[in-house]
């Protein structure tokens, strides 16, 4: 592509014998939400003070600890939110407040003198230490540079001791660009903020590192991160943080790698709103852990009341297939896809009846879906939606999902088809209900029995009996009936199966009814019925067993003296008749 010579690669940290390879992460970093500064300062409308409001209560709901509430100096509406938050004593007591500042001595100053009242607080200072900023925007040397770090830092203990000795503050230090600073100057610029701070038992510090431009491949950051971890001298009072952009995609890849590394604190925002290509994404990582079996110590439960709040807040949409939250990621449109996620269900089904436990608490094996979607909030109705693209394993699903009927696998085979040339014909995809439709025509009986008298050879009928069914008992013995019944109109009824295993009306979801708003006390029957060469389906729902085996078979055979007709017809028209 041209103009690419314009743009150098990075050159990664010399760390041969890293070990960040071969860890694990095995708990929940601490989460500090920058939503509200990060965030807010990237939207295009900064939130108002009601959406900021509504965004804290989200996060404190969430259990979030670690808030950054906002840049004080920036703006009045950042100011008064800082002091609403305290003045109405809205933080709760478990809860740390982050406010963020320029290394700037008079900006410094009047972010402390926000706090006043504040319990506790966290004040957060950054500047730039890398080599474009030292050349571009400030103008200095690496001295002075570090000189900067330090004077603020100063500035901030001294004003802090005269302001706010009522208030438990405690101190953050980010070198901005981290990611594109020398290993070695960072580290310097750190250990003087540290010996400033006097770091020590009782007075921890939390630096903070970010990748305020990703410019690298996440395992760089990881060498860098390790890099620090050796080298940070009072590491047990140092928490150490990071702040990953998304600039390369990556983000969220950064802040794991990280972890493994040696960081114990991620700051990022949720569903990755921030500068350019975002911050890091709190739900993405969180929801990471959990699907490992960690607990990530945040609440998803609810994960779509979370993204329609942060949309609200931010104004601005996440997009459909967001992992864990997005619209479309518990959905398959594929059929492959469908095929494996019924199985699975199916499995966890006839497992939790093996081990008598409800399915929700046996370990998650379902393909296709990494996590719950019931752990999140969401249901099982979208998880098949059925276009062009499906076979018969996503009709399965629906029609078992929506219409509680259990399809024998011929069956589920054969309206498959139908409803993929329905597909076909029409474009776009075919909703549940319109299914159920498609199933009616197809298959509950429309035709006139007169029509069974022009029969011409044996017709052979298996029944599958949809639910419970004996083989044995007294309904076994209504088979045996039916058969006799049958028989004089050339039918014999061959087999009975079973499909599936009775659906209480109330596990269907919310809404939703058997077809025809069966009540599931009836019996559903499906009969196959061969003519020769020619197969047809029919199915019959009826509180008699063998008044719904006689539908069943009706139907289909209807269909199936049509279908031969038609057959026969064509035949011979073809043949010149
Ligand atoms: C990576 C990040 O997200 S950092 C956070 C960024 N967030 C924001 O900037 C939102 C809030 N910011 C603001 O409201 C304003 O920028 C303010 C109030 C902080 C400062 O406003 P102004 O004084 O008008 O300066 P301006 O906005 O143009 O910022 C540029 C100045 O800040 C200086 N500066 C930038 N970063 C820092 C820093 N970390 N420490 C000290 N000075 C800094 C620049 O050198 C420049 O100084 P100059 O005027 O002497 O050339
Ligand atoms: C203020 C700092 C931590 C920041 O937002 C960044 O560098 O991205
Ligand atoms: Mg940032």
């Amino acid at each position: 592509m041209k103009g690419v010579e314009r743009y150098a690669g990075f050159t990664p940290i010399d760390l041969v014998d890293r070990t960040w390879p071969a860890q694990r992460i095995r708990t929940a970093p601490r989460w500090l939400s920058t939503d509200l500064r990060d965030g807010n300062q990237s939207l295009a409308n900064p939130m108002t003070p009601e959406r900021k409001l509504m965004m804290f209560e989200l996060l404190v709901d969430m259990g979030f600890k670690e808030i950054e509430v906002g840049f004080p100096v920036a703006s009045r509406s950042d100011h008064d939110f800082v002091r609403m938050l305290i003045e109405q004593d809205r933080i709760p007591d478990d809860v740390r407040i982050t406010v963020l500042t320029q290394a700037r001595e008079e900006l410094i100053k009047e972010t402390l003198d926000c706090l006043d009242g504040a319990p506790r607080a966290m004040i957060h200072i950054y500047n730039a230490t890398c080599p474009l900023f030292r050349d571009v925007v400030f103008g200095i040397d690496r001295d002075s540079c570090k000189k900067m770090a330090v004077a603020a830092t100063q500035v901030m203990m001294d004003h802090a001791q005269r302001r706010l000795p009522g208030t438990d503050l405690s101190y953050q230090y980010s070198p901005e660009l981290f990611n594109e600073t020398e290993p070695d100057f960072s580290l310097e610029v750190c250990e003087a903020v540290m010996d400033a701070w006097q770091t020590g038992p009782g007075r921890g510090i939390i630096l903070n590192f970010p990748t305020t431009v990703e410019r690298s491949l996440p395992n760089v950051f990881a060498d860098q991160i390790e890099w620090l971890d050796r080298n940070l001298t009072r590491r047990e009072h140092v928490c150490l943080s990071v702040h990953p952009h998304n600039d390369r995609g990556t983000g969220v890849a950064s802040a794991e790698l990280a972890l493994l590394a040696g960081a114990e604190r991620v700051e990022g925002c949720l569903f990755g709103n921030g500068e350019r290509a975002g911050n890091v994404c709190l739900v993405t990582l969180g929801m990471n852990m959990y699907s490992h079996g960690i607990d990530p110590g945040l609440d998803f439960t609810d994960i779509s009341t979370i993204r329609r709040t942060v949309e609200l807040c931010n104004q601005l949409p996440v997009h459909p297939r967001h992992p864990y939250g997005g619209d479309l990621v518990y959905t398959a449109f594929s059929g492959s896809h469908q095929d494996a996620i019924k199985k699975g269900f199916d499995e966890m089904e006839r497992q939790a009846a093996r081990l008598e436990v409800p399915s929700a608490q046996l370990p998650w094996r379902v393909p296709y879906l990494p996590v719950d979607p019931k752990d999140v909030g969401r249901t099982y109705e979208a998880i098949v939606r059925v276009n062009s693209q499906s076979g018969k394993g996503g009709v399965a699903y629906v029609m078992s999902a929506w219409h509680g009927l259990n399809l024998p696998r011929g069956l589920q085979a054969d309206l498959a088809a139908k409803v993929q040339a329905h597909a076909d014909a029409m474009g776009g995809e075919v909703s549940p209900s319109l299914m159920g439709t498609l199933f009616a025509q197809e298959y509950l009986h429309h035709g006139d029995l007169a029509e069974t008298s022009a029969w011409q050879a044996p017709i052979t009928a298996s029944l599958h009996v949809d639910g419970d069914f004996d083989h044995t008992g007294p309904q076994a013995d209504t088979f045996r009936t039916l058969g006799a019944l049958l028989g004089p109109w050339g039918i014999q009824v061959r087999v009975v199966h079973r499909t599936g295993r009775s659906l209480d009306h109330e596990e269907l979801a919310p809404g939703r009814r058997l077809l025809g708003g069966a009540k599931r006390a009836e019996t559903v029957i499906y009969a196959e019925c061969a003519l020769g060469d020619e197969v047809a389906w029919g199915v019959g729902i009826d509180a008699d067993i063998a008044t719904a085996a006689f539908l069943a078979v009706r139907a289909a055979g209807v269909r199936l003296v049509r279908e031969s007709d038609t057959s026969r017809a064509a035949v011979g028209a073809a043949a010149g008749h």
